[in-house]
């Protein structure tokens, strides 16, 4: 499905679309952890966006570019974590980044990729209202574009090139939604802190 997207419909190789990973009960329960957490503002350009978001085990720095060491993920999130990665084919410690991000109506994210320290794949888990996720790419003169309707406790994962030639966008939806994204990292030895090393005296 294009809807409205103008371009030459295609599909991004490299995405996939899975409903129903999570079922109601589940979605309940991390709705009701969600309501705990802090929020915090996404500003960039000196322009606050109306999407929240929090960020754990690294941050990412919209102004700096740089990830910094944060929060862990709450025990309570770490079996969605682990049931992405098996759907990605990771193992759950190479998904070093969550970001929960926090759309009330009328919230969106624009095109973007994104950033070049995260890995060739990132998965997303969707809640509560269902919402289109537009993509679009150009060649020459051409753009070509495809529109994936998200369903709430569905996940998408984004390799290949819907993660490194595509762009994608959120467009603005009447209802509630969250997004929880988990990322791998491009060269995770510059970003994350080195096995400690135990058994010493
Ligand atoms: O809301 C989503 O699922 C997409 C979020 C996204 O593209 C991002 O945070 O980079
Ligand atoms: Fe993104």
């Amino acid at each position: 499905m294009t809807g409205r997207m103008r371009g030459i419909p295609e599909y991004p190789e490299g995405l996939v679309y899975r409903p129903d990973v999570l079922d109601e009960a589940e979605e309940r329960s991390i709705l009701g952890l969600l309501d705990e957490v802090e929020f915090h503002e996404v500003r960039m350009h000196g322009q606050v966006a109306r999407r929240t978001v929090r960020h754990y085990d690294l941050d990412y720095g919209y102004e700096s570019w740089q990830l910094v060491p944060t929060d862990p993920l709450p025990e309570p999130l770490r079996w969605l974590r682990h049931r992405c990665a098996d759907l990605a084919g990771v193992a759950p410690e190479e998904l070093a980044q969550s970001l929960v991000t926090r759309y009330p109506p009328g919230a969106t994210i624009g095109w973007h990729r994104d950033a070049p320290m995260f890995g060739p794949v990132i998965a997303g888990v969707s809640l509560l209202a269902p919402c289109p996720m537009r993509f679009q790419r150009r060649a020459g003169d051409s753009r070509y574009v495809y529109e994936q309707e998200l369903v709430p406790r569905s996940v998408y994962l984004l390799g290949g090139a819907a993660r490194s030639v595509w762009q994608h966008s959120i467009p603005a939806v009447p209802h509630l939604r969250y997004s929880i994204t988990f990322r791998t990292l491009r060269n995770p030895e510059r970003w994350l802190p080195a096995t400690p090393v135990t058994g010493g005296g």
